[in-house]
This record gives C-alpha cells, structure tokens and sequence, in this order.
C-alpha cells in the first residue's frame, strides 16, 4: 500500500471560532472535497517510508472509494489512529487529507460521542445512550477541526460534501468560515422519530449544524420526514416537502435560505462486485469455503461488524433453535458468521462480544459433531476477493439488523450472484428493504417469524429463487453507487449529466401521484413545453405535450395550468392552450382562472414606477442592437439570448444598477438570458399556491426549467412532484432532461391517471 510521509507530532490545529471567515487561500486546488470521519485506509503501523495501511471497516468507505476514485478532489479524515500526524497523500488514485485526532479525542469524541451517544440514539436506543458534556465539547472541537481543514483545502466555490454524524456540525462551521462553498451532508444511518431524537441535551445545535448545508441527503424517505419534524419542532421554520426555507441575513430578498432535505438510498459499485465474481479464482475459493466446511447442504452467511444494531445474537438465537427443534440439522446447514471488530474500546461492544461468543460456544457445543461445525464463527475483517467468495458460496444470505441505515452486505450478496441463485433474508429494518422488495423481509424481533422464513429460504424453489434474484439483480444494477452520488450532486450543483427518458424513481413516483383524488398539472410554458428558441414569439408546445395535455383535461378530477412568466397575452397567443386550461402569466401577476381573465390594476404610484422603469431600460437595451425588450403588464423584461454571454451579463448588470439606482423598490429576477423588472411582486409560487386552492387539488405535479421555476418547486408540499427540465441547480426532486422528456413523462402521466381512474385512454 502506499506510503505517506510522516511529520512530527504537531499541536492540535488551532481552533477556528464560529464566525470567523477564511478566505480561499491561492494555493488551494480542490473542487470537489469529501470530508468524513474516517480516511479509505487507517494506519496499520510503521514509520515513514515503511508505512502500512488497511481498508477502513464499513460500507461509508465501500461506497465512497469508486466515487472519489472517479472524481478528481481530496478526501479529508482520520487516519484511524491517535496521536500521529500525516501529510497529506495520494493513496490508489485518491488525494488524502488526514485530521489528527489526540488519545483524548479518540476517546472523547469518536468512542464517546459519535459512538455511545449518537449511535445508539440514532439507532432507535437499541443500546442505551450516554450523555456526557465532556464528550459533546470534544465534539464540538473536532468538528471544527474538520470544518478548518475543509475550509482549508477548498478552491473558491467548490464543494465539499460531507459525510456521516459524527460531523453534523461541520457543514454550519463551514458556511460560516467560507460562504462561497456549496455544501452537502449525508446521513449514512438513520435519523430517528422525534420521541427519541429530542432526548439529545445538544438537539439544536445539531439540527442548526446540519442546516449549513445546502442539500442534506438521508437513506429512506422516513429520515428525511424525521429531520423535517424535528427542524419544525425545533425551529419552527417553515417546511414544504423537501424544502426548509432556513432564515439567512446574508441572503437578499427573502431573508431565508432553501435547504433541501431528502433521501437518496446508497449504493455499491455493483459491476465492479460482480467482476470479482466472476473471477475463476474467486470461484475456486467458493468451492474450497464449501468443501472446509464439509459440503453441507445449505451454507447460510452473516456478514457484520460486530454491532448490537446488525441483530448478530437474534440471527444465531433462531438458527439454534432450528437446529434444536430438528428443522435442520447440523449435517445439512452450516450458518457462517464473520463478525468483523468494530469499536471494540466502546464498553457496549465488549459485552456484545462476549454475549455472541458465549452463544456460539454452547450452539457450538451443544450441536456440533466432530465432523460438522454448527456455526463458523469468525472475529476477522476479511480483503473484498473473499467477501464475494463467501458470498458465492452461501445459499442463504441472513441480514437481520435491528436498524440499519442502508446495509450494503444485502445489495453486495445480489450484485455477485450472476448465477441468479441464492436467497437474501432481509430485516424490514434496513434502508435496503425499502429497494430490495423481493427479499425474503422479516421482522428480526419475531424469532418465530425469522425462524420460517430462514427456512423458507432453505426450501425455496430454484425457480422462485432465481425469478426473486434476477429482479433484486436488477434494482441494484440500476440503483448503483455511481447512481447514488451522482444524484445527489445533482441536487447539490445541478451539474449532473442528464439521461433521456424517465428515471424508475420518477416513473413510480409519477404512477403514485396519479392516484390522488384531485389533480393539478401545472406547466412552464417556455424550455418546458415548448423548445427554447430565439424569438419568442416563435415559440411551440411539442406535439406530444399537446397531445398529452388534451388527453389529461378529459380526464376526471383532472386540471392542467400553464404557468408562466410571459405576459398573459403573450402566454395564450403562442401556447394557444385548449379550452380548460387554466394560465398564469407575468410570474403570477395575472391569472386566468375558470371565472375568465384576472387582469392586474395597477395603482397611480406603480404605473408612473413602470412608465419610468420602461423609459430606464429601454435606455440601456439600446446600448445592443441584439438585446431586446418585452413589456409586461407589471413590468418590463431584458432579453439577452442574442449576445454573447459575457455582454449579456454585463448589460444585465447595467440595467440592474441604473434601476436600483432610480428605482429602488422594483422586484428584480433573473432567468436563463433574461432579468425581468416588475412594480408588483409576485412569484410562480405564489401563483402556483393560488392555483392549487383554486383547483381544490390532493396532488400538484411542477415542471419548470428555469430559475423562476424554483418558487413554484418550493412550494409543492410532501404529496406533490416537482420535475426539474435540464440541467441546473435545482430543489426539484426529479429531473428530466428535454422537451421531448416532458412530453414521454405527461404521456406516462396520462395512462397511470387513466389507469387509477379505472378508464382506458381515450386517445384523438
Ligand atoms: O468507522 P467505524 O466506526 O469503524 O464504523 C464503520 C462505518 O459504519 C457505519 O456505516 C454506515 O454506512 C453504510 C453506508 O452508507 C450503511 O450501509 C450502514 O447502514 C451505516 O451503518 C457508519 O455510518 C460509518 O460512518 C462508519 O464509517
Ligand atoms: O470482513 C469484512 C466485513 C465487512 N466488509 C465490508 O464492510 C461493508 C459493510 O457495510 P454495511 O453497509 O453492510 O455496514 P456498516 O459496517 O457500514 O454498518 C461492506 O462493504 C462489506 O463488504 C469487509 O470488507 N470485510
């Protein structure tokens, strides 16, 4: 493994206040930064240039490794030892930035804190935990450790994603130190219901450290509602779906800042796992696990860190009493158990230990014969070639976790099973159970209930086997760690590229939505329906988005509203919408709705504020003769999608400066190749909430390509679906690519709502 260079022992880096700003210092290079607890590799032992390391323990480093891997940015973190300090490395392709931690911290902040506070409270208080001050202010000090050495080390508005909780505080530090940064968090465990999450003494400061992020990612759907709760509970900041509007000073017009909060389920590099499946040494090595273990029938796997969240004990408790109550025996099934050490100073993972080895010593004494050992029970962390080998060698996969973030042992045992054999038994308390419903789901608290479906498993028909592995195959396949990241750095930066068509999530997401009572499709005309073109006046819906909308305004309980940020005028004359269709124009300032046209009265003060505000850009759009203007009835736009894009920045500037400069309490907004003034605020999501209580709707479906379309994201509500067309940073939860998406996914629209509705498509 690769060496890294030593440096002395050096003081504990000097603590950053909360508050202070750290400029982007020059020499600073990364874009892209991944700041967690742990390094890829910890210290093995070694001095300088001899300088052993190992793969850290757990699925945070099995997923991030291909990720970071791919991109080009530094990993910052703990080298798994205390009292040493690094430079920083390069390590197998991947950039490290090692954080010294002191005996103390150990102790104080990573056993203690993160380890005996914060797991078991996050875990459901599956084991008891410990509050101690002590331990919250070595907390408080690493993270801001962390925060400085991120500030540190990223290049101006780069960013850092942040990983796990034992860093909770450190997207908030960040912020405050370096405003610039564009900062993501995710959650790998769960986040618990309120009940439990409010016994924390610290629950603000958490809840306030993670609201410095920007997106905060959570595995399952039910973190993300959890964390919403409590920031309401808390704070009570207002909260619309996945978006919290968190009070910023530094942030203008409003005053609030959007934090989005939503689950994004990780995942393995599955094609890189069933490569080393597919390795004839591999294979062997699968062979020989079976025949050391004397060819049984059955060959049943656990795979864990050796934590009293993984439901080690309840798993060997069941397979016990099968063996005792004669429904196998030891001749026909083997249960392999690799228990790898974790955390073994923390004193609730000593008396696991000592409970699992004293279980497996009596199952193994009472039931074992010399030449068939019941359990074969292993204290090792194993290198990945003989993960996937044990994992080729078990017919039956045992997951049986109390409460487990993700677990990505389940999503590893179906990525190597190119056989398509094997069954996966899988805790309904995992956030893999949420993607993987064609395992065998079991509540590992009912040992009865374990017990049949371990034996279910045992018994199952090869061909109910290979039909449940092919489509759990599937669902990894294409939910895999490149998905993972790339979707959340999507929602963080908007820079994700974009496939044609529509996502599974998307499709599943739009198939539920089309079953709520009262429906309310609501449009952007311009780069959503229709193309983006260079005269506006050009502009067309495609055809399939027309056919689409027609179809959907036959259908029961059923509207659809085009919202957009044209003049009224404009808006019917190019979209040309069919009777039924409810508009909105000027980013809301007019409505028509059922009752015909609600056409804006300007008072005295605001017509003489758009005379003048006419006169002031008509002045400065002259300057170009590839600008051009379009009158609003409340207010005048600059258009620049002519120019080249630095003259169209610069103009726009112009026009912004000379109207605040005469014209101070204009609402000013930008779009894509566009600022528009307005002397009456309104936004597409006020205008999108006045529909909604016109409509009377259960359900909103938003598609918005641009800037402005971010107020009407932001206040869809949690049943609702906001589709973001393109690329750009975006709170939206979906994305699709072009036009010619928008018209697949209206399309697909039409026949799930048909279908919910008990009706065939009626098609012109
Ligand atoms: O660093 P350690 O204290 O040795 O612990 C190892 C890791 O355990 C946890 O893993 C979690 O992340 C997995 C990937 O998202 C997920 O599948 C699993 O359910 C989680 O428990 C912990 O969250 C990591 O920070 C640790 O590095
Ligand atoms: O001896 C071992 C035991 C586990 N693992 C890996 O550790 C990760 C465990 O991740 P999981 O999400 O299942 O649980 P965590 O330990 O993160 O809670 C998986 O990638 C396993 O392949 C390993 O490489 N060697």
């Amino acid at each position: 493994m690769t060496n890294a260079p030593e440096t002395d022992p050096a003081p504990d880096a000097a603590p950053v206040a909360v508050g202070d700003r750290v400029a982007a210092p020059s020499a600073v290079r990364y874009d892209m930064i991944v700041v967690s607890n742990r390094l890829p590799v910890d210290y093995v032992g070694g001095t300088g240039a001899e300088i052993e390391w190992k793969t850290s323990p757990g699925g945070l480093v099995t997923a991030l490794e291909p990720v970071m891997r791919a991109a080009d940015g530094a990993w910052i973190g703990w080298a798994g030892v205390a009292d040493r300090e690094f430079d920083a490395f390069e390590h197998d392709g991947i950039e490290l930035i090692p954080v010294p931690l002191s005996a103390d911290e150990v102790a104080d902040y990573y056993e203690g804190f993160s380890n005996d506070t914060l797991w078991p409270l996050y875990h459901d208080v599956i084991a008891p935990p410990t509050f101690h001050r002590e331990w919250w202010d070595a907390y408080v000090r690493v993270n801001r450790r962390f925060a400085e050495a991120a500030a540190r080390a990223a290049a101006e508005d780069a960013v850092v994603w942040v990983q796990d909780y034992q860093l909770q505080l450190v997207p908030r530090m960040l912020r405050e130190q370096r405003p610039d940064l564009v900062i993501g968090f995710f959650n790998h465990i769960p986040f618990p219901a309120y009940g439990i999450y409010s016994q924390l003494p610290w629950r603000r400061q958490v809840v306030d450290g993670l609201l410095g992020a920007d997106v905060i990612g959570f595995q399952r759907a039910a973190d993300a509602g959890n964390f919403t709760r409590a920031v309401r509970r808390l704070f009570g900041y207002t909260t619309r779906g996945t978006v919290i509007e968190v009070p910023d000073d530094t942030v203008g017009g409003t005053g609030t800042r959007r934090v989005v909060a939503r689950h994004f389920p990780i995942s393995i590099d599955a094609a890189g796992f069933e490569e080393i499946a597919r390795r004839p040494e591999v294979q062997e090595r699968a062979r020989q696990i079976r025949e050391e273990l004397g060819d049984p029938k059955t060959v049943m796997l656990g795979v864990d860190r050796l934590d009293y969240t993984k439901g080690i004990r309840h798993r060997i408790k069941a397979f016990g009493e099968l063996l005792r109550d004669g429904r196998l025996s030891v001749e026909d099934a083997t249960l392999v158990q690799v228990a790898s050490p974790s955390r073994e100073r923390v004193e609730t993972y000593r008396q696991l230990r000592d409970e699992i080895e004293l279980m497996v010593g009596r199952l193994n004494g009472d039931q074992s014969t010399l030449g068939h050992q019941a359990v074969a029970y292993l204290h090792h962390g194993y290198p990945r070639e003989e993960m996937v080998a044990l994992y080729l060698a078990a017919d039956v996969m045992l997951v049986t976790a109390l409460r487990d973030g993700m677990n990505l042992v389940a999503k590893e045992y179906v990525a190597c099973r190119f056989d398509n054999d094997g069954a996966l038994v899988l805790s309904e308390f995992t956030g893999a159970s949420d993607e993987l419903r064609q395992a065998i789901l079991v509540n590992p608290h009912d040992i009865e209930g374990l017990k049949d479906a371990m034996m279910g498993a045992v018994e199952m028909p090869p061909k109910e086997r290979a039909r449940r592995m092919r489509s759990l195959r599937k669902r990894v396949r294409e939910n895999d760690v490149a998905h993972w990241s790339a979707s959340f750095l999507e929602a963080l930066t908007g820079s994700g590229k974009l496939a044609a068509g529509l996502s599974e999530q998307l499709i599943a997401d739009l198939d539920g939505l089309a079953r709520t009572d009262r429906m309310l499709v609501a449009l952007d005309f311009d780069g959503t329906l229709a193309p983006i073109v260079d005269r506006p006046e050009d502009a067309r819906a495609t055809d399939g988005a027309r056919r689409a909308i027609e179809q959907l305004l036959t259908l029961p309980d059923t509207r659809v509203a085009i919202v957009s940020g044209r003049a009224l005028d404009s808006l019917s004359e190019v979209a040309a919408p069919p009777e039924g269709v409810l508009l909105s124009g000027s980013h809301g300032v007019e409505l028509q709705l059922d009752t015909g046209a609600v056409t804006i009265d300007l008072r005295d003060a605001e017509r003489e504020d758009l005379d003048r505000l006419t006169q002031l850009v008509e002045r400065v759009a002259a300057a170009s003769e590839a600008a051009w203007i379009e009158r609003k009835p409340a207010g005048i736009a600059l258009h620049t999608r002519r120019m080249s894009p630095a003259a169209g920045v610069a103009l726009q500037q112009a026009a912004r400066e000379r109207v605040a400069e005469e014209l101070p309490g204009i609402t000013v907004r930008s779009g894509k190749s566009v600022l528009e003034f307005s002397v009456r605020s309104s936004d597409k999501g006020e205008s999108l909430s006045r529909l909604r209580q016109h409509v009377g709707a259960s359900g909103v479906l938003y598609l918005g390509d641009d800037v402005t379309d971010e107020d009407a994201f932001a206040v869809l509500e949690a049943d609702d679906l906001g589709v973001k067309v393109g690329s750009g940073k975006s709170i939206a939860s979906h994305r699709v690519r072009s036009t010619a998406d928008v018209a697949e996914l209206l399309e697909h629209l039409v026949q799930a709502r048909t279908a919910a509705a008990g009706a065939s498509p009626r098609w012109p």
